[in-house]
């Protein structure tokens, strides 16, 4: 076969996957497969020449259904890869040295079939394409004629066109029987047809025009030109002249365009408008395009006829006004010219007039009409559009819930904008500094303004799906808290600080940066340095060991915040993370204090104080236990940027709150500021008292145990759906899996409807196909048996073994159990995260190793 193949979807027939199957080189094997079930050419062939064979789908055919040691000689102009008991010649069928190739193979043979399946490269265009097809037919025949022994068969392919008919009568003159059919194997839009030609004439002498195109074709071209002329050629109907009329020519006057009753069947007879009304002549909505349009009605299209319509209704229009008195003939003289129209309209004014006016309204009206028509036409298409839209994310919706992406009534990719519970999104920083500095009004302003809450008032928050409050982002931290949560691990904490102020520096909304780092450190110095403590001991000028007492101090205090970290991490780890999302969601930014020096004004210096004790004990690098106690602690802006916040049920619970009553969210803020809001955790004090302050000094949230109950239920609901991630992977998988069961069920209906192989093979054919779609069997559970002999050795088997058994060498499991050993002992350190990598290429080594 040519090497351009045709590789589009619409080829991948049943016959292409059947030959893939059966292992027929191509799908046109099953043409001659069906031919010769019809006319049984092939059972008696003793030789056979097949022209135009590559890559040898017919070969193999007639190598199958052909006696055994038959003779059988392939030709094409690409090579054909070797067939057993098959003679492959390179050659162009049209050429002199193809023909000389073959006799040299053939000797003094004459052989019983000749087959031609050729198609040229074809691509040009349709008439030269089906040209060169025929003339590659006619070449076959003739090399058929040449080598055909007498009663013998010349299969070829025909497409239909103009040369179909020269070729039949040629075939006609050599063979007894000629017979064209198209088998079921051939495409139905394909024009190609095969002619099967029995009983050779063998005639002593050939005349060589019968293979020249020129003749060949030249001569039915004659005949299929009679036979066009055979073909009556409908006349159209006479209808003659109108009785006594013998005109063709109609000119009208303008008045009577203006008068006539219908306009359309005026113009439809008219050839002709000429003005007769000065007045109408020289109307500006006469313009030079309606004057020449006026000249030959009968050649204007229909914009122009529009045209002169349009024109009509203005004159009409302009008429009845100067009826009416209300326009201004522009030469008065020339008013009313016509006679016609002057007796007319002196005739009976009034009536016309009114006649006019009604004209008029008439057309106002249809105008009317016509924009009412187009109005609702839109409206009618804008709802179209809608229910389309809303059908279409049901459907969607449907598909995911299906994929088990969504649960039913749940939409992750939802993007309604509810960012309520998202600090990153409150954009009204300025307020809530001023609140957190104690500026009710502020806190006022903020719960009046309806963008603060970014949900409605109404019911509507209830209704709102959890899931569907997510953004991207949230369902980011959703994942990211899944996973987490799965994998148990402090280390991932720690990461996450990390994070968070590697993160500095990006702007977010609300939670912005109150200072760079160098000058957080230095504050936070100069803060501890400002103890009375320090003080008393008199440190003031001696600034190096004061430097040195502060590094010292610091780094005391960081190593006893994570030590205490970690001891925290040991006893509630699941609880600590459900608090520390919990704090997070509840925090408020505190601004900086401006002046550390300037301490005047009382109640400015209580702020201070709570600033510093907050940020001392941040930069101790533990989370604040007084923070969450009071439900405040300062905000790594960094971490906003890029995390959402998550809330738990009694946040989402406390949010619903908020969102359905100003007055609560007011009384709520209000509350906030109360006399546990200080936090004197900086301090040393003893465990047992910090224990005590978590159980008693928390200000009871004002949200029922139901509401709690509900938004856990809801939490539960998505922490039980699989990630999305995963759950794309799975819907991806499964529609692989389908696909793979479409394609096999095809090629089986396609094995089971081929009649040409037995039941047997059939039942092969099945079996692998499914096999290869991994639809067969379950695969086979193998024991894995450690033996003393070793790998590979022959074993008995032992008792209680049951199914197929692999024998593994012992030793190998072992050395590699020691070696994940040493590993697991040398990454120890390093967390436990890590070690679950280490367990997972466990896992893998054992999986290769085969135990
Ligand atoms: C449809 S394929 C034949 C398929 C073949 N019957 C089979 O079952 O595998 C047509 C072949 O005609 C060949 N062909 C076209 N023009 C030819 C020519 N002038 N001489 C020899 N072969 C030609 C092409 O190379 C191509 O391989």
């Amino acid at each position: 076969m040519g090497k351009k193949l045709k590789v589009g979807k619409a080829r991948k027939d049943k016959f292409y996957h059947l030959a893939k199957e059966t292992g027929y080189r191509s799908r046109s094997s099953f043409k001659l497969i069906q031919l010769n079930r019809k006319f049984q050419f092939l059972q008696k062939a003793r030789a056979l020449v097949d022209l135009c064979a590559a890559p040898g789908g017919w070969l193999q055919v007639a190598t199958k259904f052909m006696p055994v040691s038959s003779l059988i000689i392939g030709v094409d102009l690409v090579p054909i890869r070797p067939i057993p008991n098959v003679v492959a010649l390179q050659e162009d069928i049209t050429s002199d040295k193809c023909r000389q190739a073959i006799r040299k193979e053939l000797q003094t043979w004459k052989v019983d079939v000749v087959l031609n399946d050729g198609a040229p490269n074809v691509g040009a265009n349709w008439q030269h394409d089906a040209f060169t097809q025929a003339h590659l037919t006619l070449m076959a025949m003739k090399l058929a004629a040449e080598f055909l022994t007498k009663g013998g068969t010349f299969v070829t392919k025909v497409f239909r066109s103009k040369d179909y008919q020269p070729l039949l009568w040629i075939f006609q003159q050599f063979f007894k029987k000629v017979q064209a059919t198209k088998p079921q194997a051939s495409r139905n839009e394909s024009a190609e047809i095969f002619v099967v030609c029995q009983g050779f004439l063998a005639p002593d002498k050939i005349d060589s025009r019968f293979f020249d195109p020129k003749h060949a074709f030249k001569e039915v071209e004659v005949q299929a030109k009679t036979v066009k002329e055979l073909i009556p050629v409908k006349k159209p109907k006479a209808e003659g002249y109108k009785d006594g009329d013998l005109t063709l020519h109609y000119s009208f006057t303008v008045t009577s365009f203006l008068k006539a009753e219908n306009a359309v069947d005026f113009l439809d007879k008219a050839s002709e408008i000429t003005f007769d009304n000065t007045d109408l002549e020289f109307h500006p909505a006469t313009s030079i395009e309606i004057r020449e349009c006026c000249r030959d009605i009968k050649v204007l299209g229909r914009k122009e006829l529009r045209l002169l319509l349009t024109w009509r209704a203005t004159l009409r229009r302009f008429l009845a006004k100067k009826l009416k008195g209300e326009a201004k003939p522009l030469d008065p003289e020339i008013n009313l010219s016509s006679d016609e129209e002057k007796g007319g309209f002196e005739d009976e004014p009034d009536k016309k007039k009114k006649k006019e006016g009604e004209e008029e309204e008439e057309d106002e009206e249809k105008e009317m009409e016509k924009k009412l028509a187009e109005l609702k036409a839109e409206e009618v298409s804008e709802l179209k559009r809608k229910k389309k839209k809303l059908l279409k994310e049901r459907r969607k919706q449907r598909e995911r819930v299906e994929l088990k992406m969504d649960l039913p009534g749940v939409s992750i990719a939802d993007s309604h904008d509810s960012s309520m519970f998202s600090l990153s999104a409150i954009k009204k920083k300025q307020a809530l500094a001023d609140l957190a500095k104690g500026d009710m009004r502020a806190a006022e302003n903020l719960a009046e303004d309806d963008d603060y809450f970014h949900l409605s008032e109404d019911d509507e928050a209830d209704k709102i799906s959890l899931a569907s409050d997510l953004d991207d982002d949230d369902l980011e931290e959703v994942e990211l808290r899944q996973q987490e949560l799965e994998m148990k691990a402090p280390k991932k904490k720690v990461k996450f600080a990390e994070e968070e102020e590697e993160d500095e520096g990006q702007d977010s909304g609300l939670l912005v940066e109150l200072e760079g780092k160098d000058e957080k450190k230095q504050r936070e110095t100069n803060l501890w340095f400002s103890k009375g403590i320090f003080s008393e001991i008199g440190l003031e000028g001696d600034a190096e060991s004061e430097l040195q007492q502060t590094e010292l101090l610091q780094n005391k205090q960081a190593i006893k915040g994570k030590k205490r970290k970690a001891e925290a991490v040991e006893e509630e780890k699941e609880e600590e993370k459900k608090d520390a999302l919990r704090e997070e969601e509840k925090a408020v930014p505190l601004k900086e204090a401006k002046d550390e020096t300037d301490d005047s004004d009382d109640d400015t210096d209580d702020e201070k104080e709570i600033t510093k004790m907050k940020q001392v004990t941040e930069g101790a690098g533990g989370m604040s236990e007084g923070a969450k106690e009071t439900g405040f602690q300062v905000v790594p802006v960094e971490s906003t940027s890029k995390k959402a916040r998550i809330l738990d049920a009694e946040g989402m619970a406390l949010g619903c709150l908020i969102a359905t009553s100003k007055k609560r969210a007011r009384d709520l803020l209000d509350g906030s500021f109360h006399r546990f809001a200080i936090s004197e955790q900086q301090w040393e004090v003893p465990e047992w008292f910090l224990d005590d302050e978590r159980k008693h000094r928390k200000k009871p949230v004002p949200v029922t145990k139901e509401m709690v109950e509900e938004y856990k239920q809801k939490w539960k609901e998505i922490d039980a759906r699989p990630i999305k991630r995963v759950a794309e992977a799975k819907a991806r998988k499964k529609r692989r899996m389908l696909k793979k069961m479409d394609q096999a069920k095809k090629k089986a209906e396609a094995v089971v409807d081929t009649v040409d192989i037995s039941e047997r093979e059939k039942m092969s054919q099945l079996k692998s196909i499914y096999k290869k779609a991994g639809l067969g069997k379950e695969k086979r559970e193998v024991t894995y048996l450690v033996s003393k002999k070793g790998a590979g050795k022959k074993v008995r088997r032992p008792a209680g073994v049951k199914g197929a058994f692999k024998v593994v060498d012992g030793r190998m499991k072992k050395d590699m159990r020691g070696m994940q050993r040493k590993e697991q002992k040398s990454k120890g350190g390093k967390g436990r995260g890590q070690a679950k990598g280490g367990k997972g290429g466990m896992k893998g080594g054992k999986g290769r190793k085969g135990r």
